[in-house]
């Protein structure tokens, strides 16, 4: 196994993102987020965007799982589409790249096997491959990925469930020979205690922590669902 997904195990990955709109965007917030995860006892983050991952890593040396997002999740393939993506975050400082691994077919019309393959040999880094199925995870397998990783679960058709997909994690964990993390809505430490036992290499854990934004969004349904 490589030795950066091999020092993860284990271990809580902490996802500092925050899209435009968000009062928290841009990479001073998210390096404060990622020094109060390292703080708190993160091992690993995920980045989105060349220079939030490198304000991240600088802030931490933590490895950083990072990502570029082109467009939206209504889009289809969006979570580092294409080589160029790869590329560019690579610069930025990520010690692995994480790309869509479902069977969606990507915009530049390349497959999943010649993405790993040239992040790979040209970029010399391991791939996370982001994912939503068994089926999925057998093909990114297949096209070389390192780890696979249940994020896409819940958003690539139908009704964005409430919580995790913890029954993916453990098909994944049961039909694979790659390490598995999981990702994905895991809101609480019993959840991702869960998944660990389950046999998750790692659990990534992102708007939990921080996204004020969604948390307080959360606590205000509440108590709007409770008045009616
Ligand atoms: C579907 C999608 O766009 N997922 C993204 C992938 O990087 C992020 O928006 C999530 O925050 C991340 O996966 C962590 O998950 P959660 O925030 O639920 O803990």
């Amino acid at each position: 196994m490589n030795t950066v997904i091999e020092a993860l195990k284990g271990g809580l990955i902490v996802s500092c993102q925050a899209a435009p709109g968000n009062p928290l965007h841009g990479p001073q917030f998210m390096a404060a987020m990622a020094r109060a995860a390292l703080q708190g006892g993160a091992i690993g983050l995920r980045a989105e965007g060349t220079q939030d991952v490198t304000a991240v890593a600088h802030a931490t040396g933590l490895p950083v799982i990072g990502i570029r997002k082109v467009g939206s999740v209504a889009d289809g393939v969006f979570i580092t589409p294409t080589f160029q993506d790869a590329e560019a975050i690579a610069g930025a400082g990520a010690a692995i790249i994480a790309t869509d691994g479902t069977a969606r077919p990507r915009p530049d019309g390349q497959g999943l096997s010649s993405l790993i393959k040239r992040i790979h040999e040209e970029l010399a880094l391991p791939v996370m491959a982001d994912v939503d199925s068994v089926e999925a995870a057998d093909h990114a397998q297949q096209a070389g990925a390192d780890v696979l990783a249940t994020t896409l679960s819940g958003y690539t058709g139908g009704l964005v469930p409430s919580g995790p997909d913890i029954d993916l994690l453990r098909a994944l964990v049961r039909t694979s020979a790659l390490p598995v993390i999981a990702e994905g809505r895991y809101w609480t430490p019993e959840s991702v205690v869960e998944a660990t036992e389950a046999g998750a290499h790692a659990v990534v854990v992102g708007t939990a922590i921080t996204n004020p934004l969604e948390i307080t969004r959360r606590f205000a349904a509440a108590l709007d669902a409770g008045r009616s």
